[in-house]
């Protein structure tokens, strides 16, 4: 028996893990599901947002489908028991290091991305992004300076280990792909960034027959925009991988459009769109489910091992946008659910 931990958490999370978990049980009528709560929808049930049970259910299970987290509402509570505490509680308690977060164009949505047609057509690139370090992870709070101001922190650190298993993602990756291997760091700054820099040279040793590049955060945010089709593979740390696959995203369409995988190196993995909770269009059946509906194909290859049906699932949301399906973000008017609808027959 397969077992997928659904943990679709607040505001759209709901609705897109929704069409995912149709999607999953139209490939194979026998995976078994087994739902908890997380983030702000735990909270108001237990007053937790990572409640025990639901982490025992997220280690049990072969995979967990991950919806999102967060609301505004849970702003003014303590740092540990907001919504996005649980996101990064799992990550870490699952030994998530790997974030693999692939960006390409779909044909049809040339118009949609923010950059010119024949720019935008290139881009196909995977972000690898290290998932349980660097400021997310390190000391942090709030403190008051001698003269009583008040003056926040959070700790940047990575260690060699940290760094060397991550870039060893990276350079397998790209061995899979075009053999290119872009390094983001700030190593002009960040003693952090040159740390990472020197180990990602040391594991290039093992990989001649990747192309090794490094760039610095400011010049690949503005690379990315200026002609992705550069990018093969970009491994980078967890901040400047955070903001660089939001961006990427736009590149190819939509937030709603990436999907990503987090995983432990040992087959365990979380799959979750990349983007968040959107309050702002929650409940309204507006959110394109295509990210999260591409995160449960990302499950199917990573975690069950399942890489044509993760194909099949792939080729399903090709064919419904290359005949025209468009959720709002991308200039349409399919709900959710209908764009679900759309992918699901599309699988046959
Ligand atoms: N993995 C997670 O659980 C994440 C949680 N968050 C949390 O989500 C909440 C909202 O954060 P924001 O900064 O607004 O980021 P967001 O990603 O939730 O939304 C940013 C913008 O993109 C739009 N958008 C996002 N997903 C979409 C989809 N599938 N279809 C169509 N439009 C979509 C939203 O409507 C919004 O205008 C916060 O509480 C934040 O901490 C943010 C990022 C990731
Ligand atoms: C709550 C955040 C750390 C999640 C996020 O923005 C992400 O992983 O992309
Ligand atoms: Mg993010």
């Amino acid at each position: 028996m397969t077992l997928i931990a659904v943990l679709s958490g607040d505001g759209i999370g709901p609705e897109v893990t929704a069409q995912a978990r149709r999607v999953l049980e139209a490939v194979d009528a026998g995976l078994q599901f087994e739902e908890a709560p997380v983030g702000g929808a735990a909270y108001l049930e237990t007053g937790l947002p990572l409640p025990p049970q639901t982490l025992d259910l997220a280690k049990r299970a072969d995979a967990v489908l991950f919806g999102a987290v967060g609301d505004p509402k849970f702003d003014a509570l303590a740092r540990a028991f907001r919504p996005e505490a649980a996101i990064l509680g799992l990550r870490k308690e699952l030994g998530l290091f790997a974030n693999l977060r692939p960006a390409k164009l779909f044909p049809g949505l040339e118009d949609a991305s923010t950059l010119k047609r024949e720019v935008a057509e290139a881009i196909d690139l995977i972000i690898v992004r290290e998932l349980t370090g660097d400021v997310y992870f390190g000391e942090k709070g709030q403190r008051r300076t001698e003269d009583g101001r008040r003056q926040g922190y959070d700790v940047m650190s990575y260690g060699e280990d940290e760094v060397r298993r991550i870039a060893r993602i990276g350079f397998e990756t790209a061995r899979t792909r075009g053999g290119k291997l872009c390094s983001v760091d700030k190593a002009n700054v960040l003693e952090t960034s040159q740390l990472w820099r020197d180990v990602v040279n040391e594991v290039a040793g093992d990989y001649p027959d990747v192309a090794l590049s490094h760039l610095y955060v400011d010049n690949a945010a503005m690379q990315l925009v200026r002609d992705p089709g550069q990018f093969d593979v970009i491994v980078t740390g967890n901040l400047f991988g955070d903001i660089l696959s939001d961006q990427a995203s736009m590149c190819a369409g939509s937030i709603g459009m990436l999907p990503s995988a987090a995983l432990n190196g040992d087959g365990k993995g979380m799959y979750e769109p990349i983007h968040g909770s959107a309050p702002d269009i929650a409940g309204r059946g507006k959110a394109n489910p295509c990210a999260a509906i591409l995160s449960a194909a990302m499950l199917l290859r990573h975690s069950l091992a399942r890489g044509e049906d993760a194909g099949r699932v792939e080729q399903a949301v090709a064919r419904v946008l290359a005949d025209g399906a468009r959720t709002p973000d991308l200039g349409g008017e399919l709900s959710t659910e209908a764009m679900g609808d759309r992918v699901v027959n599309a699988l046959g």
